[in-house]
């Protein structure tokens, strides 16, 4: 029997959003922090405010977009998540490093999927991390476009980075209820991240909340 999948709501905004998550069944939320683009941008006071108003055992995510260990180390500071999703590769210094000074901080990494070479990196990645989170933005661009894209990537080459690496995966990238059970099917993830499908007007909407959750323990 397959396992019904863990679910991250992301881009949460406020406490009261954070509650309705965790109240229909989110076991992770997603707090994201300055970002080149993107919906889903709330200040770091703000991140450490609703961080702090979490019970366990829900995880919370700090999404940062720093691609050094040591502004990556800073950034966590000022947050104080139980995780870090790095949306962006790491340019200068080692997950080790930031695992020696938040030894009990889990992280996960970003990977955007967006060819077969994806797959090599998803697989070296998998060695230092805790996950990996596979999305659909594109750091190549001028105005790199880390996340909250709202588009579907190929879930195929997904579905073989999960057959490469044993760590947990994320699977992220305009899922909604209506494709939910196709995501699940391909490539069977750890857990599912979403963002765009569940909001009306940039607010939590607690219908489409419901609907998704709805579809999501349909599928098993
Ligand atoms: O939403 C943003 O503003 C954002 C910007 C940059 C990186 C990540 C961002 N969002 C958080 C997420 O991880 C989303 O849940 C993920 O990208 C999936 O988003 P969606 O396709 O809208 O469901």
């Amino acid at each position: 029997m397959r396992q019904i999948p863990r679910v991250k709501i992301c881009c949460i905004s406020s406490v009261a959003e954070a509650r309705l998550a965790v109240a229909h069944g989110a076991s992770a939320l997603g707090l994201v922090g300055k970002m080149p683009s993107g919906p889903g941008v709330i200040t770091d006071d703000l991140i450490a405010e609703i961080a702090q108003q979490v019970p366990p055992p829900i995880s919370t995510f700090l999404l940062t977009s720093e691609t050094s260990a040591a502004s990556i180390i800073e950034h966590h500071q000022k947050v104080n998540t139980t995780t870090i999703q790095m949306v962006d590769a790491l340019s200068e210094g080692t997950y080790r490093q930031i695992r020696a000074q938040l030894p009990a901080v889990k992280l996960v990494q970003v990977i955007h999927v967006i060819d077969e070479r994806t797959v090599e990196e998803a697989i070296e990645i998998a060695q230092h991390v805790d996950a990996l989170l596979l999305d659909s933005g594109n750091p190549n661009l001028q105005v790199k476009e880390l996340g909250g894209t709202g588009r579907v990537h190929n879930w195929e080459l997904s579905r073989k980075i999960r057959e490469s690496i044993s760590i947990p995966l994320f699977l992220a990238g305009g899922i909604r209820a209506e494709n939910v059970r196709e995501a699940i099917e391909t490539v069977e993830p750890f857990g599912l991240d979403l963002c765009s499908s569940v909001r009306s007007n940039g607010q939590l909407d607690e219908q489409k909340l419901a609907t998704f959750f709805e579809a999501v323990f349909a599928s098993k």
